[in-house]
């Protein structure tokens, strides 16, 4: 069989898995998990980032008081993530295929060495014919440094392990060009770099999901410019795994056209990087637009306007225009202490290389 990709990620969201009364929906799963198996099976790697966790849980329990959200997710997510990958183990042992889990937080991608470490983590499993089963650590994310979704998990996971596409499996065909619910709009085949989707996209989602189609639209955007293709497709459809990797003509969904130029490893782990940054260099005009413009230009301290914020030497920065808004971000070659004492003056080495900025 020709499969038009060897390495993928899938992201298998919340409302694939659950059922409208929040219960598991185990016959889908079983149906994904044999079309997943079966690509296995022909040779093509296969990393899977599986939401279904708290929805799994909470239809198990009913608390003895009233929790509040956290409470609420610790505890539902505690219980229905060993359900759910009990569930999975069992599926892919019919199958002969060996899955292992693997809960991690935002946290464990902020330095790069953590980042190598989930790297080294996931590609011994793959090396050994293990599908990794990725999933947020619920029980332990502090809100405010949690992933906004799983679909940012499986953009970083997707980014780091450079697969060659990143499918993220929904309970719609793709993105409408207008409210999906209203007669006449119609699924947006193909995104091409650059193409605004910001009209069609409303802040609403699906009953069991965090982040709705603004992340998923603003992280496929992120990996498509790595160069990696990334589908968005009705996750509740009959075959669609197979579908996508054998009929792409002629299978609906949404298709994020990948940029060519390769990025190095590093700059893919500081594209998704920003939600460590420490500090911030807020840059002058001429440094910005210098910045923005087509050749690869370094921020040198003669740019920087400001230097906000205390950070180490090999920190993630927020690098911004004049007018506060975000540029890209870096990984910064002194701390602040040195950048202030640099600010400004011509003839230093660069705060940020070239080859640690990344542009937004
Ligand atoms: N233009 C659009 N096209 C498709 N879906 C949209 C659009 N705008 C908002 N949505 C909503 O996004 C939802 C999918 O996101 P989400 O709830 O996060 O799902 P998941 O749990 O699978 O990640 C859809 O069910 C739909 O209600
Ligand atoms: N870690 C959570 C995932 C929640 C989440 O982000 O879901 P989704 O809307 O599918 O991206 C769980 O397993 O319930």
């Amino acid at each position: 069989m020709e499969y038009q990709f060897n390495r993928i990620a899938v992201k298998i969201g919340s409302n694939v898995l659950t059922r409208k009364d929040g219960t598991l929906d185990v016959t889908r799963m079983s149906a994904l998990v044999d079309q997943v198996a079966e690509l296995h099976k022909n040779g093509v790697e296969v990393v899977l980032v599986s939401s279904g966790a708290v929805a799994s849980g909470r239809s198990e329990l009913k608390p003895a008081r009233k929790l509040d959200s956290v409470e609420q997710r610790q505890l539902f997510s505690a219980v229905g993530q060993a359900k759910l990958i009990n569930r999975y183990y069992e599926l892919f042992r019919e199958h002969g295929i060996a899955v292992g889990q693997v809960l991690t937080a935002k946290e464990s991608f902020a330095t790069r060495r953590h980042y190598l470490n989930q790297r080294s983590c996931m590609r011994v499993m793959l090396e050994n014919g293990v599908i990794p089963i990725v999933n947020e650590n619920d029980t332990v994310s502090v809100t405010e440094l949690m992933f906004t979704d799983n679909d940012e998990l499986s953009g970083l996971v997707a980014s780091m392990l450079g697969v060659q596409a990143l499918i993220i499996l929904s309970n719609i065909d793709g993105i409408y060009n207008g409210s999906p619910s209203d007669p006449g709009t119609e699924v947006i085949r193909t995104v091409e770099h650059g193409k605004d989707l910001s009209d069609y996209i409303r802040t609403e989602k699906s009953g069991f999901g965090r982040g709705g189609m603004l992340t998923k639209t603003t992280i496929a955007r992120k990996v498509a410019d790595e160069g990696i293709t990334v589908i968005i497709a009705n996750g509740r459809r009959d075959n669609i795994l197979t579908d996508l990797m054998l009929r792409p003509e002629t299978t609906v969904c949404t298709r994020f056209v990948p940029s060519d130029g390769g990025v190095s490893s590093v700059k893919k782990w500081i594209a998704h990087s920003e939600g460590f940054a420490k500090g911030e260099l807020r840059l002058n005009r001429k440094a910005a637009d210098a910045v923005r413009g087509d050749r690869a230009v370094s921020i040198l301290p003669v740019g920087v306007a400001e230097v906000k914020g205390e950070f180490e030497k090999d920190d993630i920065v927020r690098i911004t225009g004049e007018d506060g808004g975000l540029i890209g971000v870096g990984r910064v070659g002194v701390d602040s202490d040195e950048a202030r004492r640099m600010l400004g003056k011509h003839g230093q080495k660069p705060l940020v290389h070239y080859d640690y900025l990344y542009l937004e």
